[in-house]
């Protein structure tokens, strides 16, 4: 039977999740909740994306706040808050807005899954597909966040190096494209209720006229997955770019055991080809960020940049599209907490 799912916010990753869960025959989106109250406006940004296309299949509003597709029928709500909703027929939330809930709301209500897709020391657990999926009870877990973009990109690979070499620090500067909460021409910084935001100033500059630097909570996401990985360990720096989606992050890391180029390079040859969930890729083509979207694996090593001095320091460049990547990852985690057995 489908697993029923009422999807909390359409934006950018709310749209990715909702058009991959349409192909997935484990799951069945019954509603949409959106603080936009546009019902119009909603089909429209489903049906037409400037990053990802148009959809073939597209959807119409019909009646009573129903909007429908020749195989798909959704009810939208226009609630503020989820506690406002009747749930009686859904079986998880997955919550795309960004809003930091109250974690105790969140508890109460009657579904058997909440899945954030944001990263939150208050939830049950945070999961990253290939770190920590084993750990996840679906007995005991509720709160479920599935991190950010950047740590379900950078963590696999961190682990999969500190597993064999034992990380001693280390360093990552994201190169992540512009997001909905930046301006587009110069102007205030942008007060939002889904993002840690407020009392940026660069986040008011202009997005397509520059390349913005501020602080990431990569590594802060990666320590609620993996307590090891943490601001004691690894430093942090992100550089925000004008481009649509697809970021990328430059990693340096000292190693306690001695390595080489060649074996770091095995090392992940080997991971991709032994890999339960689609994670890793290896690339060794000249390709520029656009050519990786779309793309479902997240951890994508370019390996021309792949390189080890004194036989310790380590660079590696990891690729991700931070939207359907991501978004995959969020239904590929849904798919593996599906076939988890109830105890
Ligand atoms: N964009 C990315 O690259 C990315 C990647 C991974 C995770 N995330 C996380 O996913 C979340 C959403 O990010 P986004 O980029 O899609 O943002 P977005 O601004 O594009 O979308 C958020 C959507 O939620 C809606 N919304 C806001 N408040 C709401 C409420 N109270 N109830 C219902 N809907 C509400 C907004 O109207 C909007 O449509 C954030 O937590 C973000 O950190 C984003």
């Amino acid at each position: 039977m489908k697993t029923k799912i009422l999807l909390n916010g359409v934006g950018r990753i709310g749209k990715a999740i909702l058009k991959i869960i349409l192909e997935n025959k484990n799951f069945e989106i019954i509603a949409i909740n959106e603080i936009n109250p546009y019902l119009e406006n909603i089909v429209y940004s489903i049906n037409h994306d400037s990053t990802y296309g148009n959809i073939s299949d597209k959807f119409k509003v019909i009646q009573n706040n129903f909007i429908e597709n020749s195989n798909n029928k959704i009810k939208v709500l226009n609630h503020k808050n989820l506690n406002e909703i009747d749930l009686s027929n859904i079986d998880i939330i997955i919550d795309a807005s960004g809003v930091k809930e109250d974690i105790n709301l969140l508890k109460n209500l009657p579904v058997k899954a909440i899945f954030l897709t944001h990263p939150s020391s208050l939830a049950d657990i945070n999961i990253i597909l290939g770190v920590n999926e084993q750990n996840l009870d679906v007995n005991i877990h509720k709160i479920i966040s599935t991190s950010s973009c950047n740590a379900t990109a950078l963590l696999p690979a961190l682990k999969i190096i500190d597993d064999k070499y034992e990380i001693l620090c280390g360093d990552i500067v994201t190169i992540h494209p512009l997001l909905n909460h930046q301006r587009v021409l110069d102007g205030n910084f942008v007060s939002s209720q889904t993002r840690d935001v407020e009392y940026n100033f660069e986040f008011g500059r202009s997005s397509t006229q520059n390349i913005i630097p501020n602080k990431t909570t990569t590594i802060s996401a990666c320590s609620y997955v993996l307590g090891k990985i943490n601001h004691e360990l690894i430093s942090s720096s992100s550089l925000r770019v004008p481009t649509d989606t697809v970021g990328v992050i430059n990693v340096t890391l000292m190693t306690k055991k001695e390595c080489s180029k060649d074996e770091i390079i095995e090392l992940f040859e080997k991971y991709e080809k032994n890999q339960k969930f689609p994670i890793v890729l290896n690339n060794y083509e000249p390709l520029v960020s656009s050519d990786f979207k779309k793309e479902n694996k997240t951890t994508i090593i370019d390996h021309r940049y792949t390189d080890v001095k004194n036989n310790h320091m380590i660079k590696i460049i990891v690729w991700y599209d931070n939207e359907w990547g991501y978004a995959s990852k969020v239904v590929e985690i849904l798919d593996y907490y599906k076939s988890i057995k109830k105890g």
